[in-house]
């Protein structure tokens, strides 16, 4: 049985819940339960705060974990990153006043920026060669230079929402982050092989991700033309249909350049064309 340590309610909670249910691995949730087993797959889930997460992995207390980038990283535990989940991506920020006029990151000479990532800004700061000072707080840390305990933040940006509502603006990105598998360094033969499983399955759940199915009625006579249009993960598919003269092309494409070939895609006559969500792929 591995044991895998998630974040108990907040932003990675969502995304992880729903990796593992992609992941055909069933697990029952309730508000209350703090360990839970899977009922079809050999791991066991510890809901903890992110905070805790690499340290209980670096120990021991939990063979694997899924925690954001910034965390593992502010909190210099030893466990191995073992995936790149491409969820909760957001970046560590340094920010000051909209109205200030900022020249570069000497401006934070001599001046107090609140953050929760004290590790990750001193190592910056070090880097730069800048003397600041750093005042840690857990939360709400975009109020601080508003309720005038600090000149500056150092803290989470996604959408920069948060940033405007209170006045500031984002000088400089310190480091991008995205949530990640980490695992303790000295798992067991029998526990490497379980996480082999739980990758394959992790694999084939993020190799369909933003890949459609995609199925089209075409002329025979211009079956070729659509084919170099289309960027299939190998070769599409042909069949042909019932009616003289016609065929059925399938493939799989990015979801992302469906529509820059869908109006080649017509011009060349297809019609009928169906766009259908794939679950998994095993490449
Ligand atoms: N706005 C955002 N967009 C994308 N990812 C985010 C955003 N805010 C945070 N994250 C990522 O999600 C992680 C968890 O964020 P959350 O706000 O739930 O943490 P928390 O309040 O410290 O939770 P906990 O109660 O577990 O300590 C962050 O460490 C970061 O990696
Ligand atoms: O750039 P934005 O899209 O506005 O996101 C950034 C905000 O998101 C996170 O807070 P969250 O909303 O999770 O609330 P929290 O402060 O309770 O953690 C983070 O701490 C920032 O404050
Ligand atoms: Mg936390």
């Amino acid at each position: 049985m591995l044991r895998i340590a998630v974040q108990s309610k907040g932003r990675l909670f969502e995304d992880t819940m729903a990796l593992f249910a992609e992941a055909d691995i069933k697990l029952s949730t309730s508000k209350r339960t703090l360990l839970t087993q899977s009922s079809n797959f050999p791991i066991e889930v510890l809901f903890l705060r992110d905070d805790d997460i690499p340290q209980s992995v670096a120990s021991g207390v939990a063979d694997l974990g899924i925690v954001g980038e910034n965390e593992f990283v502010e909190r210099k535990e030893k466990a191995d990153i073992i995936y790149r989940l491409g969820f909760s991506k957001c970046r560590l920020s340094l920010a000051v006043h909209k109205e200030e006029e900022y020249n570069g990151p000497s401006w934070f000479n001599g001046k107090k920026i609140a953050t929760s990532y004290p590790g990750i800004l001193q190592t910056y700061l070090d880097k730069q060669g800048i003397n600041a000072d750093i005042h840690v707080i857990t939360g709400s840390v975009e109020i601080a230079p508003g309720i005038g305990l600090s000149d500056a933040i150092f803290d989470i940006v996604s959408s920069g929402s948060t940033l405007i509502s209170n006045n500031l603006k984002e000088v400089e990105i310190v480091m991008k982050s995205e949530a990640l598998l980490i695992g303790n360094p000295n798992l067991t033969p029998e526990k490497k092989e379980i996480l082999e499983e739980l990758l394959f399955r992790i694999e084939a759940v993020k190799a369909a991700e933003d890949k459609k199915y995609v199925l089209m009625n075409a002329p025979t006579d211009k079956v070729k033309d659509i084919i170099e249009v289309l960027p299939g993960v190998k070769s599409p598919t042909i069949m042909p249909l019932a009616t003289e003269g016609w065929s059925s092309v399938h493939t799989v494409i990015d979801q992302k350049c469906f529509w820059e070939i869908i109006g080649k895609l017509k011009a060349l006559g297809a019609q009928g064309i169906l766009v259908l969500p794939i679950e998994k792929m095993i490449l």
